[in-house]
């Protein structure tokens, strides 16, 4: 059976005069181990706040495991978890100093917080480092002491607010790990990023956010298809003459063709397969090719294919 965890309808933020989220829809599933990518200033951490109750939207409605949720009614609130992108750590504490402080502001006390620290540090893989001062420690492990905190109460529902920013690849790894460790323990978990690629190695789902809308959101597959689909399709003949032109620009899958010399770059709205089509059908009508490739795109080249260039 799908359970709906997080329904968003209709959400609307405006600071000052700059619409910050317009009339946004979402909804994950139980289970979903969702990215949400856009650009600096897309509207995520405005979207995260509102999510954790912590930022009240203009208009709108989130619904949380079928419950409302406001800065106001907390009873959702228990269900969040919420690491925001910047979090303070306290330098003078210890790993476990810093869990026991934040085991017990959330009601544990003896034996239960003990099992409850040593629970949520071994699951972040931070046991062995319990005796280490907090503010010698590196920026990725900085990030899995905050997750093992977050974890302290629970939560149904992760929201991680650009937790591998700044981290290398093996930190980067690390938190990959853990995700993949919580969503097998059923969480669902939202986690933000600029990064299409970094999410996509991680998420299930996908959703991107442009401008304060959710352009676009489904399985990380189709979403890694669409981003294929949007890099430029570049190709080099021994030379481009009136018929070839002619063929190129009234093929059904090819958009803003462009000619530069011998050199044709196109939308070609087709998958590999499709490529492989057109390739063939240009050598039977006698075009001498030297480059046939998809060239790398952006997240931007994404984002104008996807809104047709709005
Ligand atoms: N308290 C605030 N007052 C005024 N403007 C704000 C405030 N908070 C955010 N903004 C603006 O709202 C827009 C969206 O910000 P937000 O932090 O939600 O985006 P973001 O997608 O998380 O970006 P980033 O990846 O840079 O963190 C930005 O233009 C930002 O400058």
């Amino acid at each position: 059976m799908v359970i709906i965890m997080l329904e968003i309808q209709d959400l609307s933020k405006e600071y000052d005069t700059h619409m910050v989220l317009d009339s946004m829809k979402l909804h994950i599933q139980k289970g979903e181990l969702f990215g949400l990518v856009g650009p600096n200033g897309a509207g995520k951490t405005t979207m995260i706040k509102i999510i954790a109750g912590l930022l009240e939207p203009d208009a709108g409605l989130v619904m949380i495991d079928g419950k409302r949720t406001t800065t106001k009614e907390r009873r959702t609130h228990a269900k969040i978890g919420y690491m925001p992108d910047y979090s303070g750590t306290y330098p003078n504490l210890t790993v476990y100093e810093y869990m026991d402080f934040y085991t017990q502001m959330n009601g544990y006390k003896g034996k239960d917080a003990k099992k409850k620290i040593e629970e949520n540090l071994e699951l972040v893989n931070l046991y062995s480092k319990k005796e280490e001062y907090v503010d010698v420690l590196s920026r990725g492990i900085k990030q899995r002491l905050c997750l093992a905190r977050c974890l302290i109460s629970e939560p149904e529902l992760l929201l991680l607010d650009e937790p591998t920013s700044g981290l290398d690849p093996r930190a980067r790894n690390d938190i990959r790990m853990i995700l993949n460790t919580l969503r097998e323990k059923g969480k669902t978990i939202i986690i933000s990023s600029h990064l299409l690629h970094d999410l996509s190695k991680m998420c299930s789902h996908i959703g991107i956010l442009d401008k304060g809308k959710m352009i676009t959101q489904g399985p990380v597959e189709d979403i890694l298809q669409m981003e294929e689909q949007a890099k430029p399709l570049r190709i080099r003949f021994t030379e481009v003459n009136a018929s070839l032109l002619k063929f190129l620009d009234s093929h059904a899958l090819i958009n803003n063709l462009t000619i530069d010399g011998a050199q044709a770059t196109m939308h070609f709205q087709g998958d590999s397969m499709e490529e492989a089509k057109l390739l063939t059908a240009l050598i039977r009508n006698g075009a001498g090719i030297c480059y046939f490739a998809r060239e790398e795109g952006s997240l931007e080249r994404l984002f104008l294919q996807i809104t047709k260039g709005e």
